[in-house]
């Protein structure tokens, strides 16, 4: 039999290709993503992954600054832990290096060249037993978490000619201070349209110094990553040396949830730093339920176990995320509309869903695999809106 006239099928599929590609051109602009979260969240890691991913990677000058940033961080790592030594009552191994902890600690970090002695110096005491005995109780005081990668290699990085792998880079630290943005284009699955899509990321500096400028970049953000330090269950935040650091990013995370310049936003949450919670719930020192005794009573649901994965790091992953999700949950459904706590009946704010990835943002693959979700996600979050239905 022959049917005339146009198939029903064609005749939708033609209308939907009209209206994404009506979109694509009105989006031709910028897809805008803001990172947020508290500082040594790793929002500047995921910046320096969509360059590795998206751009050309890092140009020599940027190479030759971030060997200097290393250079930093080695330096910061070793005055730190030495300075502790006392602090906690740890003595040095070998009386010999004794010269060594002098030296360091007459480090002006505001004049110093990096001399040769310096490198030999922060071997020594890395590599004594008293030092070692500070590294291990670092939930006590403030340390960078790139403290043991750049302090396990000084050897190379103390040639004059060092030039960073991009592992070295993806590790180093330094405090953002400025809004910094990054351009990038993305495909588009043939699913969902086809074609590239311009993506704006802006990242911000998260100590608590830095907050107040994140207004400046609220307006027209499609979705925000919202990034947490998993692993800082046990530390205090650097700036008042009293807030537990989790405790700190749920805080924020809060605010930045029920903030009404943001209620048009889609909002991914990025459980970072999965490696090291690993590390530590397997075999660090401190426990969750130490500074969070509700952890005592939380039971990992058999929809989150993973016969492949240590149960207890399981369990404790789950209970992080699952501090985002109720904040996210408690919104209070009034009159087909959901309504933040403290907000008036008649704000009208959208329903909203909030997306958890574990993450370990210094993983290339692992920041690859999380991003082609974000990217299909936030795709399809602006096709709903235009009406399309792409599931
Ligand atoms: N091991 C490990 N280190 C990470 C991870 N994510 C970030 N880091 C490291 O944590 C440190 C801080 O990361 P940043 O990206 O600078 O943090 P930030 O959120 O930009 O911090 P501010 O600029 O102060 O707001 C860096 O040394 C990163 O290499 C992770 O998943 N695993
Ligand atoms: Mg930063």
């Amino acid at each position: 039999m022959v049917f005339c006239g146009v198939d029903p099928n064609r005749r939708q599929s033609r209308e939907l290709e009209k209206k994404i590609t009506a979109w694509m051109k009105d989006y031709k602009k910028a897809i805008k993503i803001l990172l947020l979260g508290a500082g040594e969240s790793g929002k500047t890691t995921i910046i320096k992954q969509m360059k590795i991913l998206h751009i050309s990677g890092f140009s020599p000058e940027e190479k030759r600054e971030k060997a200097q940033d290393i250079r930093n961080n080695i330096m910061e790592g070793i005055t730190t832990l030495t300075r502790n030594l006392d602090e906690l009552n740890i003595e040095l191994e070998q009386e010999e290096n004794q010269e060594a902890k002098d030296y360091i600690l007459s480090i002006d970090p505001e004049n110093f060249n990096f001399p040769e002695e310096f490198y030999v110096y922060t071997m020594q005491l890395w590599s004594d037993a008293g030092i070692q005995e500070v590294y291990s109780q670092q939930h006590r005081f403030q340390l960078i978490d790139c403290a043991k990668y750049f302090l396990d290699k000084v050897d190379v990085v103390k040639q004059p000619d060092y030039e960073p792998t991009i592992q070295d880079i993806l590790h180093s630290r330094r405090r953002t201070t400025d809004i910094q943005k990054i351009e990038f284009e993305v495909k588009v699955p043939k699913k969902y349209g086809g074609g590239s899509l311009n993506f704006w990321m802006y990242d911000v500096g998260g100590q608590r110094g830095e907050r107040k400028k994140w207004i400046q970049v609220f307006d027209g953000i499609q979705a925000v990553l919202f990034l947490v330090s998993t692993s800082c269950f046990d530390l205090v935040i650097r700036e008042d040396e009293e807030t537990n650091r989790l405790q700190e990013s749920i805080n924020i995370f809060r605010s930045m949830w029920n903030s009404r310049f943001l209620k048009y936003s889609g909002f991914i949450v990025f459980l970072n730093k999965q490696d090291i919670l690993k590390e530590k719930v397997t075999h660090g020192r401190t426990r969750i339920a130490e500074y969070f005794p509700e952890y005592n009573n939380y039971k990992l649901l058999s929809k989150d176990r993973d016969s492949q994965e240590n149960e207890e790091y399981l369990r404790a992953r789950c209970f992080i995320r699952d501090k985002f999700i109720d904040i996210s949950k408690q919104v209070v459904k009034r009159e087909g509309r959901r309504l933040a706590p403290g907000l008036q009946p008649q704000d009208d704010w959208p329903a909203r869903e909030c997306y958890c990835h574990f993450t370990t943002a210094t993983d290339t693959n692992n920041v690859r695999i999380v991003f082609e979700d974000v990217h299909n996600m936030i795709i399809m979050w602006n096709l709903s809106e235009i009406g399309v239905n792409v599931s």
